[in-house]
C-alpha cells in the first residue's frame, strides 16, 4: 500500500490551516510542501516562515520538495522552520553527496529529486545515502500538468536497484497523479505518492485519498 502526500501548492492559500487539517483526517501520511525560488523553476512559492506557521496546526511530518538553486543554503531555515524531510534537485546543486550529509546532521531525512530528463545512472552511486529518491513525472514548476509515462520505466529501474542490494530508499514520485494512474506508478515501485490537483481540486478529496491509500 502507498503512502500519500498531498501537495498543498494546489490547497486554497488563503485558508492552508483547514486545508491542511482536512487532508489529515482524511489519512493523508505527509504533507508534501512545493518551495519553488523563480530560479531553479519559473514559479515562485513560499518559505520557512509558512512552514513555521502551518507547523503549529498538524503533526503529520512535512515533507519539503526544494525546487531552488543552491539548496545547501537554506537547509537549516527549512529544519529550524519544521521540515522532518527535505528533498532537493539533483541538478540543483554541484554537491549532492555533500548536501544529503548537511540535510542528515541536521536530524531529519534527506531526498534527492531527478527532472524527467535526468536518468538513474546519475544518482546510482548516492543511492545507499539516502532516505528517498524523488522522481519526478511532470517537469517542476507547476500543479495540473500531465504525468510524463518515461517515468514509470525509470521507477521501476529504481526499484530493482534498490531491491537487488537491500537498499532502504524509499522511492516517491510526483506529478500527474490521480485515481487512473496510481495503480501503475505503484506496480512499477512507488512507495510514495504526492498528489495536488488530484486532491484539492476533486470535489470528493476524501474519496481520492481513499482510494489511492487502498491501492
Ligand atoms: O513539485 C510539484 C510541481 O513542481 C508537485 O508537487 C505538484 O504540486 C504536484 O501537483 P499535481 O501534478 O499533483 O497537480
Ligand atoms: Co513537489
Amino acid at each position: 500500500m502507498a503512502k500519500i502526500a498531498p501537495s498543498i501548492l494546489s490547497a486554497d492559500f488563503s485558508n492552508l490551516e483547514q486545508e491542511i487539517k482536512k487532508v489529515e483526517d482524511f489519512g493523508a501520511d505527509f504533507i508534501h510542501i512545493d518551495v519553488m525560488d523563480g530560479n531553479f523553476v519559473p514559479n515562485i512559492t513560499l518559505g520557512p516562515c509558512v512552514i513555521e506557521s502551518i507547523r503549529k496546526v498538524t503533526n503529520l511530518p512535512f515533507d519539503v520538495h526544494l525546487m531552488v538553486e543552491n539548496p545547501e543554503r537554506y537547509l537549516k531555515d527549512f529544519a529550524e522552520a519544521g521540515a522532518d524531510i527535505i528533498s532537493f534537485h539533483q541538478e540543483a546543486t554541484h554537491h549532492v553527496h555533500r548536501t544529503i550529509q548537511d540535510i542528515k546532521k541536521l536530524g531529519i531525512k534527506a531526498g534527492v529529486a531527478i527532472n524527467p530528463a535526468t536518468p538513474v545512472s546519475l544518482i546510482e552511486d548516492i543511492l545507499e545515502e539516502v532516505d528517498l529518491i524523488l522522481v519526478m513525472s511532470v517537469n517542476p514548476g507547476f500543479g495540473g500538468q500531465s504525468f510524463i509515462k518515461s517515468a514509470l520505466k525509470k521507477i521501476s529501474t529504481l526499484k530493482q536497484i534498490i531491491l537487488k542490494n537491500n537498499y532502504k530508499t524509499l522511492i516517491e514520485v510526483d506529478g500527474g497523479i490521480n485515481e487512473d494512474n496510481a495503480e501503475k506508478i505503484v506496480k512499477a515501485g512507488a512507495d510514495i505518492l504526492v498528489a495536488g490537483s488530484a486532491i484539492y481540486k476533486s470535489c470528493d478529496p476524501k474519496g481520492v485519498i481513499k482510494k489511492l491509500k487502498l491501492i
